[in-house]
């Protein structure tokens, strides 16, 4: 059996839609190429560029409503209209293999997630200011302006719920938020000790 401290950390990350959670994630793939991305499952339709088990594993509603029933998703949300879920295999193999992952998800199923998980670690993702949080979205050039619409109206109300998370990060600068989440990484390894087995043979070396 593996111990907790043996186990990988899970790590959430949320944030308002448009706020650069996957830009974030995608430059950390580069700057901690050992951390772990969980795939999501949703019910939405794959935006230009987007590939199949990469981005999403892409689902009908028939499809999403199965993987419920057969209780094969860690956690669930709707969200402006589509469903979106965390493959729960996946997760549970990869924290038992003791390697850490990121789960890149909103924040109704991040606290589904942290029931489950406690000892999880919460990370939300802050815009500078909610009008960068605005261009941004529009910027990016890939919603209806509904979809742009409807992702602002629930902005707010995401980022009331940050009191429910460990750590907030604001990305102004995608080198710096990812270096803040990594810090982040490297301060709750330590916590678990798994760092302190080493200081503590080294100290009863230097006594
Ligand atoms: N620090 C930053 N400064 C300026 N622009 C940024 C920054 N981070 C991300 N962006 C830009 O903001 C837009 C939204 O980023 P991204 O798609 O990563 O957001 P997201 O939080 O993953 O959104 P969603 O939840 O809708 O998937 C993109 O065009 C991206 O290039
Ligand atoms: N509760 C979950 N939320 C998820 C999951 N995967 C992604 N998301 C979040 O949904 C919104 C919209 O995503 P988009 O790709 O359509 O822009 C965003 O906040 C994602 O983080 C999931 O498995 N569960």
């Amino acid at each position: 059996m593996t111990s907790n401290a043996d186990k990988g950390l899970l790590i959430v990350l949320s944030g308002p839609s448009g706020v650069g959670k996957g830009t974030v994630c995608s430059m950390l793939r580069k700057l901690a190429p050992e951390l772990v991305y969980s795939v999501s499952a949703t019910t939405r339709y794959p935006r230009a560029g987007e590939t199949e088990g990469i981005n999403y594993f892409f689902k009908s509603k028939e499809q999403f409503r199965s993987m419920i029933e057969r209780d094969e998703l860690l956690e669930y949300a709707e969200y402006v209209g589509n469903y979106y879920g965390t493959p729960r295999s996946f997760v549970n193999e990869t924290i038992q293999a003791g390697k850490d992952i990121i789960l890149e998800i909103e924040v109704q199923g991040a606290m589904k997630v942290k029931e489950r998980f406690p000892e999880g670690v919460f990370v939300f993702l802050m815009p500078p200011s909610l009008g960068e949080l605005k261009n941004r979205i529009v910027n990016r050039g890939t919603e209806t302006d509904d979809s742009i619409r409807n992702r602002l109206s629930v902005a707010a109300d995401e980022i009331r719920l940050l009191e429910h998370y460990d750590y907030a990060v604001v990305n102004d600068r995608v080198e710096m938020a990812c270096e803040r989440i990594k810090s982040i990484i490297t301060a709750e390894h330590c916590k678990r000790e798994r760092i302190l087995p080493y200081v503590k043979s080294l100290l009863e070396e230097v006594r």
